[in-house]
């Protein structure tokens, strides 16, 4: 077996602030303001070439952080990542530039992938109809619709045909028509034994597509294992934590926390 990725030991700090001037004074004393927070703590796992694996938890548990290090979109705090081929993601609007033109962003983001001026004018054509914003794609992409972002951000990205594809919720937006395009090109790459990391709320893609599934819980990784193991658990905790009172997450929230050691900041 390939391994295609390996994380180890991966953390990611940010600093929350109470408002703007105590950002600002951190920038003059480094360490005085703002509170640490942990998005990531100590996040292990590790995928084999041809492994589809969806990353579930509840909101704010750390899915699109981690795959935006993954995509190398975000840094790392601290940890290890070696990723054996080229990562590319697809999320609602990441890593497009909102004053840029559709057709600027993606000569942008094949240059910064390594793409000749040559091949990315070879490419282009295919990107807008795929995307079907032949009419749009001279605007700035500030003044697309979230759906419009999401279809741009999914042609770059399968068109640059990348080793592991990171599909952050691209699917939840847009029309059905083109999800389902979206979902006949994401079995062309299974079909083709490329990687897939799959972030979505929606369970049932996740047992449609994945054969691994990575559970995230407040940063942390709860469960990592096969996706017929870890769902039937994954749903029953859904259930009780949604029964449970604002209080009782927060005290869900503490114990978790507690019990593994970590410090947070107050969000
Ligand atoms: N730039 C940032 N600055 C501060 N905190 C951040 C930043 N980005 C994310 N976070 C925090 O990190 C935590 C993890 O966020 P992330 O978006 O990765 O979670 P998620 O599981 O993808 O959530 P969702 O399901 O709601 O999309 C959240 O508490 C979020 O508020």
């Amino acid at each position: 077996m390939t391994i295609s990725i390996e994380i180890r030991d991966l953390s990611k700090k940010y600093k929350l602030y109470q408002n703007r001037s105590e950002r600002f004074k951190d920038l003059i004393l480094p360490k005085s303001y703002g509170k640490d927070f942990w998005a990531l703590h100590h996040v292990n796992f590790k995928a084999n070439k041809g492994d589809i694996i969806g990353f579930i938890g509840i909101n704010g548990s750390g899915k699109s952080t981690l795959s935006n290090i993954i995509a190398g979109i975000v840094p790392e705090s601290s940890g290890q990542i070696k990723i054996n081929g080229q990562a590319s993601l697809i999320a609602v609007s990441s890593g497009l530039k909102g004053d840029l033109t559709g057709r600027q962003n993606i000569e942008l983001k094949c240059l910064m992938l390594g793409f000749s001026m040559k091949e990315i004018k070879e490419m282009q054509q295919g990107i807008i109809e795929f995307a079907e914003l032949e009419d749009f794609i001279d605007q700035p992409v500030k003044s697309y619709s979230s759906g419009m972002k999401s279809r741009l951000g999914f042609a770059i990205s399968v068109t640059i045909d990348p080793d592991i594809l990171i599909i952050d919720e691209a699917l939840s937006v847009g029309d059905k028509a083109f999800a389902e395009k979206s979902i006949e090109k994401m079995k062309e790459f299974k079909a083709q034994g490329k990687t897939m990391i799959f972030v979505s709320h929606s369970i049932n893609q996740i047992k449609n597509f994945c054969n691994k599934v990575l559970w995230l819980e407040f940063g942390q990784v709860k469960t990592y294992g096969d996706v017929d193991d870890v769902i039937p658990q994954y749903e029953d905790f859904i259930k009780d934590y949604k029964k449970m009172t604002k209080k009782q997450k927060n005290a869900y929230k503490r114990s978790v926390l507690k019990k593994q050691n970590v410090k947070v900041g107050k969000q």
